[in-house]
């Protein structure tokens, strides 16, 4: 019997009407952060998840994209589907060129399931720190999963905390392909943009040309609340230096969120803050996601 998946007592689900931002989106501009969930049960949540989240597949998905104004996505398994990429895949598959993927895989995956994924739009895999989301993962696992998806010209996502950065360092160091971090690394905003962990992730950034960060989810990162003016001048310091590496996404549907859930729409509107000239914009929205999903 099919095991009904009911989400956790205290989920929030997305936002059921965003606004319509004001902030007209450059042409071509790509959410490139992004999740689907399910829906349950054609696409059950993975048995050792952490959570179990609302259903949050790829019509509303794409409904959302076109509200906004966006032309396509980047989509990112989410830990709650496990390594059971299937509604990722089945997503991009739906999308055509407009969508690509990002998995979540084993050491066990053979080439030839990575060049099916490849085939549907997949160009990544995402490496998971965050002890809240996954059980560890040895690093040598990771190694020998970034060894074989460096052969299709894939790149890694990684999901880590501050705190964790300084023990990664010398791991990221040792991956052979371009490497994403998502939401800058999780900066601790109370601390400050000079605070040494966040000069940390700067300098980084600065020795490894290969490094880009995702400017997302100020709802994640602020401590004040909305309109997340403390967030502001850590997406300016990456912005400003690293304008060539950068991405952006709306992370919807927002999994996790404890405190509130952002409107999807103004969240739009919070781009200007991050990006401040029209350039910058096409950079961060438009030409580094083609460049980095859309090469081939
Ligand atoms: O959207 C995100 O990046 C954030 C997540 C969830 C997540 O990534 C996952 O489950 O894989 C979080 O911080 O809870």
């Amino acid at each position: 019997m099919t095991e009904v998946q009911v989400m956790d007592a205290d989920w929030l689900e997305f936002h059921p009407n965003p606004k319509k931002p004001d902030f007209i989106l450059p042409k071509g501009a790509v959410d490139a952060h992004c999740h689907v969930f399910g829906p349950s049960p054609e696409f059950p949540y993975a048995p050792e998840r952490k959570y179990t989240p609302c259903n949050a597949g790829k019509d509303k998905l794409y409904a959302l994209r076109d509200f906004l104004g966006f032309d396509k996505n980047v989509i990112v398994q989410a830990t709650c589907h496990g390594k059971d990429n299937r509604a990722m895949v089945d997503a991009c598959r739906t999308a055509g060129d407009k969508a690509r993927g990002i998995a979540s895989v084993g050491p066990d995956i053979t080439m030839d399931e990575l060049r099916d994924m490849d085939e549907a739009g997949v160009r990544g895999v995402r490496f998971n720190f965050v002890k809240r989301l996954v059980d560890a993962t040895p690093k040598e696992v990771f190694l020998g999963i970034a060894e074989k998806i460096a052969k299709l010209d894939w790149h890694i996502v990684v999901y880590f905390e501050a705190a964790d950065l300084e023990e990664l360092t010398p791991f990221l160091k040792q991956l052979p392909t371009t490497i994403v971090v998502d939401h800058m690394g999780r900066p601790d905003v109370t601390k400050g943009v000079d605070h040494p962990d966040f000069q940390r992730f700067i300098q980084l950034m600065e020795d490894v040309p290969t490094i880009w960060s995702k400017v997302t989810c100020p709802e994640r990162l602020t401590k004040a609340g909305y309109p997340y003016d403390d967030v502001v001048p850590f997406y300016q310091a990456i912005v400003d230096r690293f304008d060539d590496r950068v991405l952006w996404g709306t992370d919807w549907p927002h999994p996790n969120m404890k405190t509130h859930m952002p409107d999807d729409g103004a969240l739009v509107d919070y781009i200007p803050r991050i990006a401040r000239t029209a350039e910058q914009q096409k950079k961060l929205l438009v030409d580094n996601p083609m460049r980095l999903y859309w090469a081939r």
